[in-house]
């Protein structure tokens, strides 16, 4: 694989005292031209064209795997939103600002991360590739990028745990209705070191998803996906007293049980959110806000951050487009909590535009999971290390040195909008 951005290699050039840390992205940049022009001529197995990974996803995978990830509720209004709402803003680069050394580090809740950019949650990654979650905790540990589990997991939470190791990682809750199961939950996360719980608001139901529908797919109806619960010693003790046998005797059974528990109903509200401050008492960040009402119910309540997202389009079709949200809620709550965005990064100047409107980090998701699918863990540690690369280039270009200078100066809101892709 291509050397350059390893967190062993960025060790080289730790902050000293207060010196700021130079990123060296660029160098995966380099080792690909490298590569090409003198080397083995082994490019590249996964696309570095944001516009075709998808399409080199689509031909490695089983059409219902595919249709999983690609897919997005109803007629993709809301996915196709999120991709127009980037194209609205654009960058104004400045010159003469030697960017030639660029630093990515951020703050989130009193840690430091080497860059802005986590592993957002994305359940039963098994469906993509056998390396599955274990494999891509492992990479984003090598490349300092928080890994957030999903509670919808094919691998245990003590696995990734473990093949994660001393790499940053968070927990995300699919909230159960049970709150024996949640504090089980919670208890298990805190243990294996997770160290920030992010609460997922907007999936308490599966959408209208067509291709799913038409596939009739939905993995986790057939335990695939519900380790997590099969695994908890609550869930487990309640469920055979209910039922006198294990989940592994009745995977059926208890996968009914389980999506009943985490995907059915919308009980929980916001006076619940104490209930997770019993069992967390790490960063609680709530995903899936998009109304600045919402943001300041959040801060109300106590918890430490958001993610301005709406499911990257799988959730309410014809919702408003994630980034078109962000600068109004960063204006109602930013200075009084933690601000993070996802839905439709697809590159570093994604990044660069998110950052500048006001989020703190950004969260990917499907190109990720594309790379994944085409070339297992090390797919997608080239697309996480390509979007680095381009963001730190892309900053350099810009005239932006470090995550501060990301800011709405930067930014120039247009009225074309141009198409949602386009094409070489
Ligand atoms: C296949 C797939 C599975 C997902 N599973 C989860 C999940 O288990 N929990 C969660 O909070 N979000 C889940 N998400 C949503 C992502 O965390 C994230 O919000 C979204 O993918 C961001 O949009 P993007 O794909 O455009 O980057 C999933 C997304 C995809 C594509
Ligand atoms: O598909 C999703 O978007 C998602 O969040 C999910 C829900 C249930 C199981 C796995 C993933």
């Amino acid at each position: 694989m291509f050397s350059g951005t390893s967190a062993k290699a960025r060790q080289a050039s730790p902050s000293v005292n207060g010196t700021p840390k130079e990123s060296n992205y660029g160098a995966f940049q380099n080792a690909i031209y490298q590569k090409g022009t003198f080397g083995s001529r082994t490019l590249p197995k996964v696309t570095t064209d944001p516009n075709k990974l998808e399409e080199q996803a689509r031909a490695a995978l089983p059409p219902t795997s595919y249709g999983y990830v690609a897919g997005g509720a109803g007629e993709r209004a809301t996915m196709d939103a999120n991709r127009l709402a980037f194209r609205q803003w654009k960058l104004i680069p400045r010159m003469l600002r030697d960017t030639t050394k660029r630093n990515l580090e951020i703050e989130l809740f009193g840690e430091k991360y080497d860059s802005p950019i986590l592993m957002a949650p994305v359940g039963v990654q098994v469906i993509f590739h056998e390396d599955k979650e274990t494999g891509l905790s492992e990479v984003c540990s090598e490349l300092g990028v928080p890994y957030i589990l999903s509670t919808a997991s094919s691998s245990s939470i003590e696995e990734v745990a473990e093949a994660n190791g001393a790499g940053p990682r968070w927990y995300q809750l699919y909230w159960p209705q049970d709150n024996d199961i949640t504090q089980s939950l919670l208890k298990r996360a805190k243990e294996n070191g997770y160290k920030t719980l992010v609460v997922t608001l907007d999936t308490w139901a599966l959408s209208w998803r067509p291709t799913d529908l038409d596939n009739a797919y939905i993995p986790f109806v057939k335990g695939v996906g519900d380790r997590t619960g099969f695994e908890d010693p609550v869930f487990r003790e309640k469920f055979e007293q209910q039922s006198g046998k294990t989940p592994e005797e009745d995977i059926q059974g208890a996968s009914k049980a389980w999506v009943g528990e985490v995907f059915s109903g919308a009980a929980h509200t916001w006076e619940d959110i104490k209930l997770l401050r019993e069992g967390w008492d790490g960063p609680i960040v709530l995903k899936g806000i998009q109304h600045p009402d919402d943001a300041r119910l959040a801060v109300e309540y106590g918890v430490d951050g958001i993610v301005v997202s709406n499911h990257g389009g799988r959730q309410l079709d014809g919702a408003v487009g994630s980034l078109e949200m962000l600068p109004e809620i960063v204006d109602a709550v930013g200075d009084k909590l933690t601000v993070l965005f996802d839905s439709g990064i697809r590159t570093g100047v994604d990044v660069i535009k998110a950052l500048s409107l006001g989020a703190k980090a950004v969260l990917v998701g499907r190109p990720a999971i594309y790379g994944l699918s085409i070339a297992g863990k090390q797919g997608a540690k080239q697309v996480l290390q390509g979007i680095l690369a381009d963001l730190d280039n892309s900053m350099g270009l810009a005239g932006i040195k470090n995550i501060q200078g990301c800011n709405r100066s930067m930014l120039r809101r247009v009225q074309y909008g141009g198409d949602v892709k386009s094409s070489n």
